[in-house]
């Protein structure tokens, strides 16, 4: 566990890592990555471990998971109940196929698929009020990045995705800081580049939140997060894991990840 600098909370946050598998596998494939990923996390000690499988496949890895270490995760669901909305997955559904997390904003529903900061909020609170826990995820583009506002840009999304969202209700919340231009790209955020933006980040919740919820709160990065860079991010005192694309489909590299090195 790492220990945050507030003695008085004396909190500590454990490390989070957990596989976005995207819209990637067949059925057979997923399966077997679960059972490869459970194994690897069984020695994997101080370390919380999730993966986020797609929708049609929930079930049956939440089979494969039973009794193991690894949590389930959705990747995105619906911001209402329930109800004529084809296509969609509610947080209803994601619970009782024995999800834990659900991403919220990943960056892929906000440019691919149009999610708004309103949209994600909502989701967020659906997410939050289904009792499953919510990974908020945020970050800048690229042009952003290269024009000074990558820390607006944080304020903004966390602004207005955490609408309504208590400090009780931030245990049930993660962040995943995903600067867009490094995620499938190889382009991976140096350690010191992306420990800047997480300190910001737990700055934000201090003066947004209060010192607890700043001290507490896990905040992962993602973006090109592989077996050799893994242990260098997390060396970073802000990064408390990270959300992996890429590398989690692969059961050896998301192995390593999972039992990266502590510094
Ligand atoms: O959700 C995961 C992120 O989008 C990172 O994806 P990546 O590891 O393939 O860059």
């Amino acid at each position: 566990t790492r220990p945050t600098q507030n003695a008085i909370f004396m909190a500590e946050r454990v490390p989070f890592m957990a596989g976005n598998w995207k819209c990637n596998t067949v059925l057979p494939e997923a399966v077997d990555l679960a059972k490869a990923v459970a194994k690897a996390s069984e020695k994997a000690s101080g370390v919380t471990v999730a993966v986020c499988a797609p929708a049609p496949f929930l079930a049956p890895v939440a089979d494969a998971l039973k009794g193991t270490k690894v949590a389930l995760g959705g990747q995105d669901c619906h911001w209402e109940a329930g109800g004529a909305f084809t296509g969609a997955v509610s947080t209803a559904m994601l619970k009782s196929v024995g999800c834990e997390y659900v991403l919220s904003g990943h960056s892929e529903r906000r440019s691919i698929f149009g999610d708004s900061d309103a949209d994600v909020n909502k989701k967020t609170l659906k997410i939050l009020e289904e009792g499953l826990k919510c990974i908020l995820c945020i970050g800048e583009l690229k042009e952003e990045r290269e024009s000074g506002e990558t820390f607006n840009v944080c304020d903004v999304q966390l602004t207005e995705g955490l609408k309504g969202v208590s400090a009780e209700m931030m245990k049930n919340v993660v962040i995943a800081y995903e600067p867009v231009w490094a995620i499938g790209t190889g382009l991976t955020a140096t350690p010191e580049v992306a420990q800047e933006t997480h300190e910001y980040i737990r700055k934000w919740f201090v003066e947004n939140y209060n010192q607890e919820v700043a001290d507490n709160v896990i905040i992962q990065y993602g973006g090109s997060v592989n077996d050799a860079n893994v242990d260098d991010l997390m060396a970073c005192p802000d990064i408390d894991g990270a959300l992996v694309g890429g590398a989690s489909l692969k059961a050896e590299s998301f192995s390593r990840i999972v039992n990266f090195n502590k510094k």
